[in-house]
C-alpha cells in the first residue's frame, strides 16, 4: 500500500466526560460519559433526534458543549477548533467541491495544512488508491456513481493521516448494494490504518455488523454501551431490547421465582433473567420470537396460543399468536419440515427459561 497513508497511522483514544449539549430549551446531550479505546470502532446509535450527531459534531469541534469535556488521545480538546483535533469526517452527503477535480478535492486539507503541490498530488493519488480509486484524480465529482463520490469523500477524510474518523450517517444516501459495499470497503480501511472510528447510524444492522461496541442513545441520554452479541442477547432495559431486533414484550405479575400470566400460567426464572434488580409485583418478561418453538397443544410446561396469522418467509415463517389472557407472541420457526399451520389453530409455545428476560414494568427504571 502506498506509503503516504499507511505509514503506522494510529488511532487516538477518546474520552467523552459528562458531555450536555443544550439547544434553547432542549436538552440535546444529557450526562454522556463514554471511553472509546485507540483504534476502536464504536457505533452511536438510536432514533431520529436522540443526539447522536451532536455527540459526534462535539467530537469533532463543530459544536461547543454546554457541559463536560473531551479528550482525544489524551489532551483536553474541549475548546480547541476542529482544525487543530486531528480528525476526519465523512458526512451522509459527498459535500465534495463540483468544480475541482477529483485530485484537487483530495488535496484540498492538505492544501489547508500548507502542503507543497507536488506532494500534495502524491498523497492524493495514494489516498485514492487505498479507496480503490487510483487514476480517477482527473475526473470531475460529477464522473462519479454515488458510491465512488462516497470513497472519494473517504480519501478526502484520510489524507492526512487522522487518528480519528468520524461518519454521520456515511451510507444512507447510497442503495443496498453499494451500502454493503462500503461497510466491508470501510472495515477493511479500518483493520489496515487502525485508526479510532466513531459511526453514528440508525440502522441497526448496519451497528451491529460494523461496530466494535454500540452505544445506544435515545433523548441525549446514553442507554447502554456494549459488543453487538452482549446488546442483542443481554439488552439493558426495556428500550435497548425493543430498539435491537424484534422481541416480545408480555406483561407479567413477577413472585421473585415465577413469571406468573393473568390466566394462570407460568414460568421458573434462572436469576439470570434479570439485567437489573427487579421487585416482585408487575414486570415485563422479553424473549426474542426466534427462541420460542412450537410444541403439540397441551404438552406439559408450554404455553397454550391460538395463531392468528402466518407470514410465510421462504427460509423461515413468522408466527403471530394469542395467549389465553391476549398477549400476543411471535415466533420466527424454520420453515422446512414444519408441518403447514393455519390462522386459529391452537398450538404449544415451548419457551426455554434461559431464553427470558425480566424487566422492570416501569420503563422509566
Ligand atoms: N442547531 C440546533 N438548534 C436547535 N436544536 C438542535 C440543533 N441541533 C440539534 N438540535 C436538536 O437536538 C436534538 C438532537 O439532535 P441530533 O441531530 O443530535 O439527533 P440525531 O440523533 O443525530 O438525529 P437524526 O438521526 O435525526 O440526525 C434534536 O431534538 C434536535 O432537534
Amino acid at each position: 500500500m502506498s506509503q503516504a497513508v499507511s505509514s503506522n497511522v494510529k488511532g487516538a483514544s477518546i474520552e467523552i466526560k459528562h458531555l450536555g449539549k443544550t439547544f434553547g430549551n432542549v436538552k440535546a446531550v444529557n450526562d454522556v460519559s463514554l471511553t472509546i479505546n485507540a483504534g476502536e470502532f464504536v457505533a452511536l446509535l438510536g432514533p431520529s433526534g436522540s443526539g447522536k450527531s451532536t455527540v459526534l459534531m462535539s467530537i469533532a469541534g463543530f459544536e461547543r458543549p454546554s457541559e463536560g469535556q473531551i479528550l482525544i488521545g489524551g489532551q483536553d480538546c474541549t475548546r480547541l477548533p476542529p482544525n487543530k483535533r486531528n480528525i476526519g469526517m465523512v458526512f451522509q452527503h459527498y459535500t465534495l467541491f463540483p468544480h475541482l477535480s477529483v485530485g484537487d478535492n483530495v488535496a484540498f486539507p492538505l492544501k489547508m495544512r500548507g502542503v507543497a503541490k507536488a506532494e500534495r498530488r502524491r498523497q492524493a493519488e495514494a489516498a485514492l488508491e487505498v479507496v480503490r480509486l487510483g487514476g480517477y484524480g482527473d475526473r470531475t465529482p460529477n464522473q462519479l456513481s454515488g458510491g465512488q463520490q462516497q470513497r472519494v469523500a473517504l480519501a478526502r477524510a484520510i489524507v492526512y493521516n487522522p487518528q480519528v474518523l468520524l461518519m454521520d450517517e456515511p451510507l444512507s444516501a447510497l442503495d443496498k448494494n453499494l451500502r454493503e459495499e462500503m461497510q466491508i470497503e470501510i472495515k477493511r480501511l479500518h483493520a489496515e490504518l487502525g485508526f479510532t472510528v466513531v459511526f453514528v447510524t440508525h440502522d441497526q444492522g448496519e451497528a451491529l455488523t460494523m461496530a466494535d461496541r454500540i452505544a445506544i442513545l435515545k433523548a441525549g441520554r446514553l442507554q447502554q454501551v456494549s459488543q453487538a452479541r452482549e446488546l442483542y442477547e443481554r439488552p439493558s432495559n426495556l428500550f435497548a431490547a425493543s430498539f435491537i431486533g424484534e422481541m416480545n414484550m408480555l406483561p407479567v405479575r413477577w413472585d421473585g421465582v415465577n413469571a406468573v400470566f393473568s390466566d394462570q400460567d407460568q414460568i421458573r426464572l434462572p436469576d439470570t433473567a434479570s439485567i437489573q434488580p427487579v421487585r416482585p409485583g408487575s414486570a415485563i418478561l422479553a424473549i426474542r420470537p426466534e427462541r420460542l418453538s412450537i410444541a403439540a397443544p397441551g404438552t406439559e410446561g408450554s404455553w397454550k396460543a391460538t395463531v392468528r396469522d402466518v407470514v410465510y418467509a421462504g427460509a423461515g415463517s413468522l408466527l403471530i399468536t394469542h395467549l389465553a389472557d391476549g398477549s400476543e407472541v411471535r415466533l420466527r420457526v424454520a420453515s422446512a419440515g414444519q408441518a403447514p399451520i393455519r390462522p386459529g389453530q391452537e398450538i404449544g409455545i415451548k419457551v426455554p427459561p434461559e431464553a427470558a428476560l425480566l424487566y422492570p414494568a416501569d420503563a422509566s427504571q
